[in-house]
């Protein structure tokens, strides 16, 4: 930033970290035991990602950790955002555990302690154990059963020393991506079975808060959401409530339920005959179970407009021409992560908050000639992020963290490594990490907790 400009600095003790998900870097999907998961199918599945590209290596994060961490420790990460693949500890997604995927989990975080860097679990990050997709998956109800008695174990294992836990990655995408458009594993498309899909995600949330009440770990737990601000593409009766349905399907869809025990009036209009009875008053209890913080994911807004052609919520975006756009499209919008945490606050109350991914992509190329390697828009976007987050918390929200997404370049889902987020470059023919200039932009802001 303007070296001249009063630092933006950053209350006492907030967290830095970065982020990353089992399936988009771990690689060895089947080793030492570990189950088939649904993006192993999926990516495994002719057409389903770009390039034909899958998970089998990835950045082979679950061999190199122990490099990754050294490289966490040398940027002065105080925190490592991560997931548990939940059938490398349980084969078939319930049942018999394979110790090997434990005791896997326990050196990462020994050695992310060991290194002074806070280990930040997510235990579903998507990849969802084939086995259990074979018995229906998130559209079987006995699914709260299977993530409670998962999370379980992984307390016993791992909650004495593991600070913060997270039960669900972006319940939206699952529901979305998974089940109403089919983009994502497991692919289907039915407005009826996101909807029974989104309802178990919210009870398999609530039923992991309560194990992780039961188990005595030690730590925190929250929920991770994806949140995207909907703004009116003008004031017209017609744009305004496509607004509103946009958000409510996006915004609230998973926050109402958790944070009020409600569900927004609006998903009745957007699913339509898709959209059940109410649900049972005693689960919708279970789904309002407390939470210690929420994780709020950011990349972008959308200026909403009606669109009786646009399904399920008959609105579509109107695109930003002229704005900064990242790799996949979306509108650089920093105003709108500050927007997104004040009405985080003003719609739910002030409870902790971790911004639990934050990033873009911008082109790299595949092998880096220079370290650090240049990424200026990377670098530019990620400051722009942190001033936006720095004004949220002058507005009086409690924000007591950020994670970058990414620490590492890797499967961008659907669009295979053609993505690339990483605040660390990685050569996918030899595995060779380096760092870009955001990386050091990013080390720089940690070591002086200051823009
Ligand atoms: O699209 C970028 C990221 N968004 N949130 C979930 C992550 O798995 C994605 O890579
Ligand atoms: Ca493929």
């Amino acid at each position: 930033m303007n070296a001249h400009a009063d630092p933006l600095r950053f209350p006492p003790g907030f967290v830095w970290g970065a982020a990353t998900a089992a399936y988009q870097v771990e690689g060895s999907p089947l080793a030492d035991g570990a189950g088939p998961s649904i993006w192993h199918r999926f990516s495994h599945t002719p057409g389903r990602v770009r390039d034909g590209d899958t998970g089998d290596v990835a950045c082979d994060h679950y061999r190199r950790y122990p490099e990754d961490i050294a490289l966490m420790r040398s940027l002065g990460l105080q925190s490592y955002r991560f997931s548990i693949a939940w059938s490398r500890v349980l084969p078939e997604g319930r049942g018999r555990i394979n110790q090997a995927g434990l005791d896997h989990y326990a050196r990462v975080v020994d050695a992310l302690l060991e290194a002074g860097i806070a280990p930040n679990i997510t235990l579903y990050h998507w990849d969802l154990p084939a086995a259990l997709d074979d018995r229906g998956g998130w559209l079987n109800p006995d699914i709260a059963d299977w993530f409670a008695d998962y999370a379980t174990l992984m307390f016993r294992t791992l909650g004495d020393r593991v600070p913060l836990w997270s039960t669900l990655n972006e319940p939206w995408v699952v529901a979305d991506g998974g089940y109403m458009h089919g983009v994502l594993a497991p692919g289907h498309r039915s407005a009826f079975e996101a909807a029974i899909a989104a309802h178990h995600l919210l009870l398999a949330h609530g039923r992991g808060v309560q194990a992780f009440r039961a188990s005595g770990a030690r730590g925190q737990i929250g929920l991770v959401v994806n949140l995207e601000p909907k703004y009116p593409a003008s004031h017209s009766p017609a744009d305004l409530a496509a607004t509103l349905r946009a958000e409510a399907y996006m915004n609230r869809q998973y926050l109402d339920p958790v944070l009020r025990g409600t569900h927004a009036e609006e998903l009745a209009e957007v699913f339509g005959e898709a959209w059940p009875a109410p649900r049972p008053a005693e689960q919708m209890a279970v789904i309002r179970e407390p939470i210690d913080w929420l994780g709020v994911n950011y990349y972008t807004r959308s200026v909403v407009r009606a669109d009786e052609s646009a399904w399920p919520q008959r609105a579509s975006a109107v695109p930003q021409r002229g704005a900064l756009h990242t790799e996949t499209a979306w509108e650089v919008y920093p105003r709108g992560l500050t927007d997104t945490l004040t009405w985080v606050k003003n719609r739910y109350g002030n409870l902790p908050i971790y911004i639990t991914e934050n990033g873009s992509a911008f082109f790299d190329p595949p092998s880096a000639e220079v370290d650090p390697l240049p990424d200026p828009l990377r670098t530019q976007t990620l400051h722009k992020h942190l001033a936006a987050v720095h004004a949220a918390i002058g507005a009086g929200v409690d924000v007591r963290g950020y994670y970058a997404w990414s620490l590492l370049d890797n499967l961008e889902w659907a669009h295979g490594y053609s993505k690339r987020f990483g605040l660390l470059h990685v050569d996918y023919a030899t595995q060779r990490r380096t760092r870009k200039a955001s990386a050091l932009a990013y080390a720089a802001v940690i070591a002086a907790n200051a823009l």
